[in-house]
């Protein structure tokens, strides 16, 4: 997360009397996250997060959010649950902004994950896609293939600022997949953004997932594409067979991929990669004065997605038959 608005402490109490969490002890903005704004908030009853939505969440989709984490914490997923007020609402406002106050997950997202993290995030995402299919909200991939010309758009004039070439590469790409992207593939709930800043581990076990404001209904291996993408590339731009090979294998534990997913997963791999390329090269053009946050770099995406232009099987991402 991020703050872009700042919550004053009068603001702060006003807000909390509407909620039986007790008195606040402490509070502060978290500067981890770049697309809500979140506070930490220490009570006399315990540990919650304020998160004020921002930018690219839709009030209206806020039922179906907070929906979806009630009833992946029912199925026994380890996810924040929405905290309700005197009134039995969890979705109030705060500044201005719809708000929520969320349960404190224990547990440290893993900045540099190992084979055996990737494993285990493999297992925990093939949970969460038992656990939605009978979830029976419904919500598009607003970030998918159709929103990608429009998003490329708004940062194409811009683009080779950032990178020689990066707008006529983008150009041919967008082009490249829109003929060829998969459809009717297994789909219901993803997550959509499990990078390792949404996963908490306790040693090596998953402790919990947050951060559900990208969730959607799509395809499940889109879901495993992203995660590749997020946690099996080292620093130094490599994939790292031995963490893709733990991953998929952690995930085919619980849920096996079908013939026409492990087909896709080259192409669903580089859309991936799109989406996370062009909403950050938007935000890096356009970061909000004042803001305390620190913008993500498109390029490691344009990089990651110039591998897979070059792999033509999902062995070569660790998949073993
Ligand atoms: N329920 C929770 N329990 C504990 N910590 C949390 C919880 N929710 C959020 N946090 C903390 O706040 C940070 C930011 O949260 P989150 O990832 O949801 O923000 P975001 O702006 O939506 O981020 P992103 O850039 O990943 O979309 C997390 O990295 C974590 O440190
Ligand atoms: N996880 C995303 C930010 C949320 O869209 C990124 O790393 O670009």
């Amino acid at each position: 997360m991020a703050v872009y608005t700042e919550v004053s402490d009068e603001e702060l109490s006003a807000f909390l009397e509407t909620y039986d969490i007790g008195t606040v002890l402490s509070y502060k903005g978290i500067a981890e996250g770049v697309e809500n704004t979140n506070y930490f908030l220490h009570t006399t009853k315990g540990s919650y997060i304020l998160t004020l939505y921002e930018k690219r969440v839709r009030e209206a989709d806020l039922p179906f959010f907070l929906g979806l984490m009630q009833h992946l914490a029912q199925k026994g997923l380890n996810c924040p649950l929405p905290v309700n007020n005197r009134r039995g609402e969890s979705l109030g406002r705060v500044a201005g902004r719809p708000a929520v106050i969320i349960t404190f997950l224990e547990g440290i997202a893993v900045r540099r994950p190992t084979a055996q993290h990737c494993g285990a995030l493999g297992g925990a995402l093939a949970k969460l896609h038992l656990a939605g299919r009978d979830f029976d909200g419904h919500r598009p991939n607003a970030l998918s293939l159709e929103a990608w010309a429009p998003l490329f758009a708004q940062a194409e004039a811009q683009a080779d600022t950032v990178s020689q070439g990066l707008a006529e590469r983008t150009h041919r790409e967008l082009a490249s997949l829109g003929a060829s992207w998969p459809r009717g593939l297994p789909s219901g709930i993803i997550h959509a953004d499990l990078f390792t800043d949404n996963v908490f581990f306790i040693g090596s076990e998953v402790s919990g997932l947050i951060d559900f404001y990208f969730a959607c209904t799509d395809a499940f291996a889109y879901d495993v594409a992203i995660c590749l993408n997020a946690w099996c590339f080292e620093i130094d731009g490599s994939f790292n067979l031995t963490k893709g090979r733990a991953m998929l294998a952690g995930y085919q534990a619980v849920r096996r991929l079908d013939a026409d997913e492990i087909e896709a997963l080259p192409v669903l791999c580089r859309g991936s990669a799109m989406r996370f390329m062009l909403t950050r090269l938007v935000d890096w053009l356009n970061v909000p004065p004042g803001a305390l946050v620190k913008p993500k770099d498109p390029l490691e995406y344009d990089r990651k997605l110039n591998f897979h232009r070059h792999v033509k099987h999902a062995r070569e991402y660790g998949l073993e038959a």
